[in-house]
C-alpha cells in the first residue's frame, strides 16, 4: 500500500483471537528474484506469471529496467519482460545494496554479455553472508573476478564462459542458482556438485528449460547444465511461496483456529508440516491446499528443531516457529544450522513475556501460558513476520515497527490476515505530524 504524502509506520494488532477462513498464497519471493534476472538470458519476450507484489520484486524489476529492459505489467501478478535491447552490464549501486538477490545479476549478466559489474548484495543481517562459492563457480568457468571501487567486476576471458565442474564447499542456494544462470549459455557442460535442493532451485531450472535451456538434476545435489546457443521467449508461472505458506501455518499454530491455505505445493511444506504435527497441530493436505487446525483451548506440545538446507526445516521459518513454541507446554530447543546470527528477534519477543535463552546457535524456549501485547520492531524480514504472529497470539495490543522489512517478502499481509478475522491494521503517520513531533 502506498499513500501519497504520508509515511507507513507500523502494524497495530489487537491479538488473542483465533484465525478462521481461507487464505491465498502468492508466488515465491526467492524464486521470483532469480527468475526475473534470468530474463536477461532470453532472446525474446518472457511472460512471467504469479509474481508476488513485494518490495524485493519491485526493486529487482527496477534494476532490470535501469539496465534497459522493457518491462510491461500485464495484470497484478503478470509481467512481460523483453531484455533484447539491454546493452548495459553495470547494476546501479543504491538499488543492489538493498537486497540479497541482486547477486543474481552477476550470473545472468556474465551469461548474457560475458561481463558484469554488480555491487556487493544487501539482504537480511543474519551474520556473515559471503559469496565466495558464487565466485568460485564463475572463476572455474573462466571468469576473472575482482572487487574494485565497491563493485564486483566479472568478465569471461574470451567473452563467453566455458562449462566446468564446480564442487560447492558449502550447500548454498545463491551459489547454486547463480552458477546455473551463468552456465545456461556457456560453452559446454557445467556440473554443480553438492548443489542446494530448495524448491526455488527447481523453479529456476524449470523456467530456464522452458525457454530452451538444457538443465538436468535440479532438486538433487548434482545439477548438469549443458550450455545452449540461445534461449527464446515463453510463458512461465512462479511456484507458490513455501515460506509465506509456512508463516501462516505457524500463525494458526500460535493463535489457534482453522484455516485453509490455498495455492500451495503441499510437498514443499512437508518439513514444516511434520514439526507442526509434532506440536499437536492438525494438518490435512489437499491437492493444492493445506487445512491447518489448532484447538485454541489446547496448548501446543514442545519439540526440538534444527534448521538445515532443504529438505530440512527451513531457516527462513525459524523465527516464526519459535514464536509458536513460546506458547507450547515445556522446553523446546532450536538449533540454527544455516546462519551464524538469526536470533536478533529474541530481545523483541521478550517484551511480550516470552522466555528464550540464546547461546550461540542454540535457543532454549520455556513455553509460557500467554504472551501480552507490547511495542516491538521487525529487525529483518522473518523476524518481522514472527512479531506479527506474536501479536496475533498475544493478549492486548502489539505495535510492530519497521514494517518495511516485512513488506520485502509478504504480499498484502494485513489484508490476508484481516480476511481470517485478525484485528490488524496499518497505522500511517502523516509527514506533518512527524515533523511536529520532532519539533516538540
Ligand atoms: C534471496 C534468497 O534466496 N535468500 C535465501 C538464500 O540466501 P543465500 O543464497 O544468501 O544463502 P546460502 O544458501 O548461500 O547460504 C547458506 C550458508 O552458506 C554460507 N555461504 C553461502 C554462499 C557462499 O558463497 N559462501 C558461504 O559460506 C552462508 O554464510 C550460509 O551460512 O538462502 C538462504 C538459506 O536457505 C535463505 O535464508 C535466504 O532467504
Ligand atoms: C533471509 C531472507 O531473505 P534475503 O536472503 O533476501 O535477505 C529471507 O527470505 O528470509
Amino acid at each position: 500500500m502506498r499513500i501519497e504524502g504520508a509515511v507507513l509506520t507500523k502494524y497495530v494488532i489487537h491479538g488473542g483471537k483465533p484465525l478462521y477462513g481461507d487464505i491465498e498464497i502468492s508466488g515465491a519471493k526467492n524464486a521470483a528474484v532469480a527468475i526475473i534476472p534470468a530474463a536477461l538470458l532470453v532472446d525474446g519476450v518472457c511472460r512471467i506469471e504469479n509474481i508476488p507484489q513485494i518490495s524485493d520484486v519491485t526493486l529487482i524489476l527496477k534494476i532490470l529496467q535501469e539496465l534497459g529492459a522493457d518491462v510491461r505489467t500485464v495484470d497484478r501478478t503478470t509481467v512481460d519482460i523483453d531484455c533484447t535491447r539491454v546493452r548495459n552490464a553495470r547494476v546501479p549501486d543504491v538499488m543492489a545494496r538493498k537486497i540479497r538477490a541482486s547477486y543474481y545479476f552477476i550470473g545472468a549478466l556474465l551469461g548474457r554479455f560475458g561481463a558484469a559489474q554488480v555491487p556487493p548484495p544487501g539482504g537480511c543481517h543474519l551474520g556473515a553472508r559471503p559469496i565466495d562459492q558464487h565466485i568460485k563457480g564463475f572463476v572455474a568457468m573462466g571468469a576473472d573476478v575482482d572487487v574494485r571501487g565497491g563493485y564486483i567486476n566479472a568478465s569471461a576471458k574470451d567473452g563467453r564462459l566455458q562449462g566446468a565442474q564446480v564442487y560447492l564447499d558449502i550447500v548454498s542456494v545463491g551459489a547454486t542458482m547463480n552458477i546455473m544462470l551463468a552456465a545456461a549459455l556457456a560453452d559446454g557442460m557445467t556440473v554443480i556438485e553438492n548443489a542446494a535442493k530448495e524448491p526455488h532451485i527447481v523453479d529456476l531450472a524449470n523456467f530456464l528449460n522452458s525457454m530452451g535451456a538444457d538443465i538436468m538434476g535440479a532438486g538433487t545435489d548434482v545439477i548438469k547444465i549443458r550450455g545452449v546457443e540461445r534461449l527464446g521467449g515463453g510463458v512461465y508461472s512462479i511456484i507458490p511461496d513455501q515460506i509465506e505458506a509456512g508463516t501462516y501455518m505457524a500463525a494458526v499454530a500460535a493463535a489457534g483456529g482453522e484455516v485453509r491455505i490455498r495455492n500451495v505445493i503441499p510437498k514443499h511444506l512437508d518439513c514444516i508440516t511434520a514439526k507442526l504435527e509434532e506440536m499437536g497441530v492438525e494438518i490435512t493436505e489437499g491437492d493444492d491446499s493445506v487445512l491447518v487446525r489448532r484447538d485454541p483451548a489446547r496448548r501446543l506440545s514442545r519439540t526440538n528443531i534444527k534448521t538445515l538446507p532443504y529438505p530440512g526445516f527451513p531457516t527462513d521459518m525459524q523465527p516464526q516457529i519459535a514464536v509458536a513454541l513460546c506458547l507450547a507446554e515445556g522446553t523446546s530447543v532450536i538449533t540454527e544450522g544455516v546462519w551464524d546470527s538469526r536470533y536478533r528477534y529474541v530481545d523483541e519477543i521478550h517484551r511480550l513475556g516470552a522466555q528464550i535463552q540464546v547461546d550461540g546457535k542454540v535457543a532454549v524456549i520455556e513455553g509460557v501460558d500467554r504472551l501480552t501485547g507490547a511495542p516491538v520492531q521487525a529487525c529483518d524480514l522473518r523476524a518481522g513476520a514472527a512479531m506479527v504472529i506474536a501479536g496475533l497470539a498475544a493478549h492486548g495490543t502489539t505495535e510492530v515497527d519497521q514494517i518495511q522489512y516485512i513488506e520485502r517478502g509478504y504480499e498484502d499481509i494485513v489484508r490476508k490476515l484481516s480476511g481470517l478475522g485478525a484485528d490488524i491494521r496499518v497505522v500511517v503517520t502523516p509527514e506533518e505530524e512527524k515533523a511536529q513531533a520532532s519539533v516538540g
